[in-house]
Formats: structure tokens, sequence, C-alpha cells
């Protein structure tokens, strides 16, 4: 079995509020998954009750075949856990916290000294050993809670926005450590930063009011919601021409975001940008490519295109209508550059774009402690 994790039909309830339902998914060894949905859609609390921290209402979670409620100290030395705000004690210093969380995840007494040194050099935490955690900026401290998730060298490391909160510098920082982590390790990852998804991650899990929407790669997303495809052309003609090459076409809508009108401007040729939709997800562009040479209308541009990431997330999470994602999606074409799943690097290393964090519900429901059950 290649499982690391399986995560079968677990549901939480809080004083008969529902916070997770039903939820079920397994991770393989070597998988970086995102785990996306808005606040208080129970991230947190999936996180806190695969690493033992939280018990489930119903369903059973198991790391590496080894039940997480049943055999908690077994399961525990093969998760390594980083909650969003990780339990550091600050008048420790980095040297002897991670000596604690050593002995805590019981590493071998003989071994302890060569994983100190081991993950003072991994996290670059080099020259700091002596220092109070208490005088670490957040960068180092989310280093130093990413040292104490993995010195007992776990099967499973479980992120809670491991980003959050960082400066933009750090955040890249943050990220490629994880990159790297991700090359040991299998790494259940949450955020609300889309772009880091799609640089980290090859798949996805969306959670929404307790419950999975969607599990797949970003690449497979628009298919996977059964999209309707869609084309947008430039092309070397007029209006009333295309309209009627289109119009009877019944497969395809077209309609009409631009037209330059040669005459009027500079003498040259007319052109229209138009964007066609297609009834089902079913690829038309090669029919579109006969249809207009057939009738001598040159192409200019032909480009597909995809539902981008954010409208994937707000068409899962929100409640708006059907009409208002079309409407996205048929923005200007700046707005697509900008808006779409291929986010330039410094975008998605950034995360400046596309955070998606909702600010109305309250903070503090994200703040963790290890104080187990009910300590939100
Ligand atoms: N200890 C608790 N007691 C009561 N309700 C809770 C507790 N922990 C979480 N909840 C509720 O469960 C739901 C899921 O919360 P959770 O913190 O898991 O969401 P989240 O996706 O992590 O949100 P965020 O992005 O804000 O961190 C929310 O409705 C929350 O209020």
């Amino acid at each position: 079995m290649n499982d690391v994790l399986e995560v079968k039909q677990v549901s939480k309830v809080f004083d008969g509020r529902r916070g997770v339902h039903q939820l079920d998914f397994t991770m393989e060894r070597g998988e970086i998954v995102g785990f996306l949905g808005p606040n208080g859609a129970g991230k947190t609390t999936t996180m806190r009750m695969i690493t033992g921290y939280l018990h489930p209402t119903a369903g059973s979670i198991a790391v590496d075949g080894i039940s997480v409620h049943d055999q908690g100290r077994n399961v525990r030395s093969k998760i390594g856990y980083l909650p969003e705000t990780p339990p550091l004690y600050p008048d420790m210093t980095v040297q002897s916290y991670l000596k604690f969380v050593a002995n805590l995840r019981d590493v071998p007494t003989r071994e302890v000294k060569l994983r100190i040194s081991e993950m003072v050099s991994r996290l670059g935490l080099q020259g700091r050993e002596k220092q109070l955690v208490r005088g670490l900026s957040k960068g180092y401290k989310q280093r130093l809670g990413l040292a104490g998730a993995i010195i007992h060298k776990p099967d499973l490391l479980v992120l809670d926005e491991p980003t959050s909160g960082l400066d933009p510098n750090q955040i890249m920082e943050i990220r490629d450590l994880i990159r790297e982590l991700g090359e040991n390790h299998t790494v259940l990852l949450s955020t609300h930063i889309l772009p880091e998804v799609s640089t980290l991650c090859n798949r996805m899990l969306i959670i929404n009011q307790g419950q999975l929407v969607l599990d797949g790669s970003p690449q497979h997303f628009g298919s996977a919601m059964g999209d309707q495809f869609k084309v947008s052309i430039e092309v070397k003609a007029t209006e009333q021409q295309l309209h009627n090459v289109l119009t009877p076409w019944e497969e395809v809508r077209s309609e009409v975001i631009q037209a330059a009108d040669g005459q009027a401007s500079n003498g040259s040729a007319d052109t229209v940008k138009m964007l066609l939709t297609g009834e089902s997800s079913e690829d038309f562009r090669e029919e579109l490519f006969y249809l207009l040479s057939g009738a001598g209308l040159p192409i200019l541009e032909m480009k597909k295109e995809n539902l981008s990431l954010e409208q994937i997330f707000l068409k899962l999470t929100t409640t708006e209508t059907e009409s208002e994602v079309e409407l996205a999606t048929q923005e200007t074409e700046t707005d697509k550059v900008q808006l779409a799943n291929h986010a330039t690097d410094e975008e998605a290393n950034l995360g400046t774009t596309s955070d998606l964090k909702q600010s109305t519900s309250s903070e503090s429901a994200s703040s963790d402690s290890h104080t187990g059950e009910g300590s939100k």
C-alpha cells in the first residue's frame, strides 16, 4: 500500500454545529497536496484531526496504515505538524527548543545532537543556535517551527498556512524550503494563496462548509467542472461577415468583444474580436479554423480560454450565480492575463494578486495551540 494518509468518512461536530462533514481522501507517498478553502471551511479542524490533536466525531484516519486515534503514540512519530502559529517557547534558545522537541518526539538520545545540527543547516539557522526565540524574526520563527516539525523525520508533514503573515522575501524563502522538504516528505499544506498551490502542489483539495468540493490537479480543474469550451479569436472580417458564417453554427455561441472598423480609422481592413462558447467541454478549434478559412476570413489570433484558479475557487466556494462566473470569464484580455492560472513567477512567489483570505470570519478561529480539543 502506497497511501501515507487515509481519511475515511471523517466528520467533526462542535456543539451541534458541523465543523467538517464526511471527508474522504487519501494521499500517496511523495505528493504535495494543497488544501484550500475560505475562512471557516474546516481546514484547521481537518489538520488537527489528522495530527491527533482533535478527535473526529465519526470516521477514521490512518497514517502509514496506523490509526491516529487508536494508536496515537505510535503514529505521532510519523507526523510532522506546523500549526499556523508555531508553538515556540520565547525563553528558549533555538538549540534548546530543538533539543526539547527532539526529546518530545522520541528521537534516540544518541542522535539528538546530530539531528539538531542537521536541522540548523537545512533550515538556514546557522549562527542563531544560541539566540532566544523571542528575538527571532517571524520568518526565522517559521524556519524553527519547520525544523521542529521534521526533526523526527516524519513521513507526513502537515503545514497550516505556513507563509501566513510573512513578508514577500520570507514567503519566497519558506516556499523554497517547502519545495525542498517535498522531495523527501509527503506534504499536506493549507493556504489561502492560490499561486502558492500552482507553484508548490501537484494536487489540490478544495473544502467548503466542511465538505470536500474538489480533488485533482490544478491543471485539470476546468474540465473536471464540466466547463464549456471557450475560445477567443481575432479575425480579419466585418461583423456582418462573421455573423453570416457563425450564426448558423448551433453548437457554438458567439459574441463580439471588440470590433475595429478599418474604414473609419486608418483605412486598413476591419478586425473583430469574439468569444466563442461551446455547448460542452469539447474542443472545436479545428472546426472553427476550417469554417473561417473556407469563408476566406483570416484568423489573426485564436486562444483557448481557461477558467483561472481564482474563478474556479469562487465558483466552488461562494453562492454566486452561474452568470456572475460567466461574466468573470469574459473580462478583457488584460484582466485574463492578470487572473490566469499561469501567474507569473513573481506573482506566484509573492502571492500578491490572489490572496483570497476573506475577512468576514474571526481570525481567532485559526489560532492553534497544542492544548487539544476545544482550545481554538
Ligand atoms: N474548538 C472549536 N469549537 C467550536 N467550533 C469550532 C472549533 N474549531 C473550529 N470550529 C468551527 O468549525 C468550523 C471550521 O473551522 P476551521 O478553523 O477548521 O476552518 P478553517 O478552514 O481552518 O478556517 P481559517 O481559514 O479561518 O483558518 C468553523 O465554523 C469554526 O467556527
